[in-house]
């Protein structure tokens, strides 16, 4: 689904430098669930942003279903990013003047879809995460949890291969953050999504089929193997 082949990625130059990945090598395959961990400034975020082409790499190459991404330009890339991923962060970054469902909507209609069909999606979507009672709630009138549901439902809603999840829990409290992980094992699952999820809480990571360990911009094990 999605392979990186030695990358690396700096920030900054000189003395001011930070090296944020260093030979990178890492294949997911499709329907495979992976938790990225690791200490704070570890690279991360980094890693999820270069891997989805929200950041290009110093060098190395990024492939999705064997397309090479990291040299495609920017329309391009967005095109491949509004079809084939699905992102979601810390914050839900929900347009706070449309309901949930015209929040889902959105960018199905961006894709292309019709009117009728992209209401009927989003209406899918909204059940698939049980807030069908809510589609004409604004953002403001939602729970945190219940808008990053909605951010979720409105990731995935384009059916992307791979959905990137960048500490989709870390402004939620401990129960409503299980119920956000459980989520997104459901889509893994229900659809053979690819999800890679980034998180500080080892629980979270202990659930994945397989965790990736990062220190100091280099994955240092993989899956339970140590990384030379
Ligand atoms: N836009 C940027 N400009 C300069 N340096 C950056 C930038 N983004 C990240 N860095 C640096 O790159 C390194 C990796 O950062 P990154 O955000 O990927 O780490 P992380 O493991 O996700 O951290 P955290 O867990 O705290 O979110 C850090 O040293 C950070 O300071």
């Amino acid at each position: 689904m999605i392979k990186a082949e030695q990358v690396n990625k700096t920030y900054g130059a000189g003395r001011e430098a930070a090296k944020a990945l260093r030979e990178i090598s890492l294949e997911l395959g499709k329907g495979e669930m992976a938790a990225v961990t690791g200490p704070s400034g570890c690279g991360k975020t980094t890693l999820l942003h270069v891997l989805a082409g929200l950041e290009t790499p110093d060098n190395g190459t990024i492939r999705l279903e064997g397309q090479t991404i990291n040299t495609l330009d920017e329309k391009a890339l967005a095109e491949v990013r509004l079809r084939k991923m699905g992102f979601v962060f810390q914050s839900y970054h929900l347009v706070p003047v449309l309901s949930a469902e015209e929040n889902i909507r959105l960018p199905l209609l961006a894709a292309g879809m019709s009117r009728k069909e992209a209401e009927a999606r989003s209406r899918e979507m909204l059940e698939l995460v049980g807030l069908s009672n809510k589609a004409g709630a604004y953002p403001s009138q939602l729970s945190g949890g219940q808008n990053q549901r909605v951010a979720i439902a409105r990731a995935v809603a384009g059916r992307p291969g791979i959905l990137f999840a960048d500490e989709p829990t870390g402004a939620l409290d401990s129960e409503t953050a299980e119920q956000i992980i459980g989520l997104l094992e459901m889509l893994n699952r229900q659809y053979a999504m690819t999800v890679l999820l980034v998180t500080h809480d080892e629980r979270h990571a202990l659930r994945m089929p397989r965790q990736i360990r990062m220190f100091n911009g280099r994955i240092v094990e993989d899956g339970g193997q140590p990384i030379c």
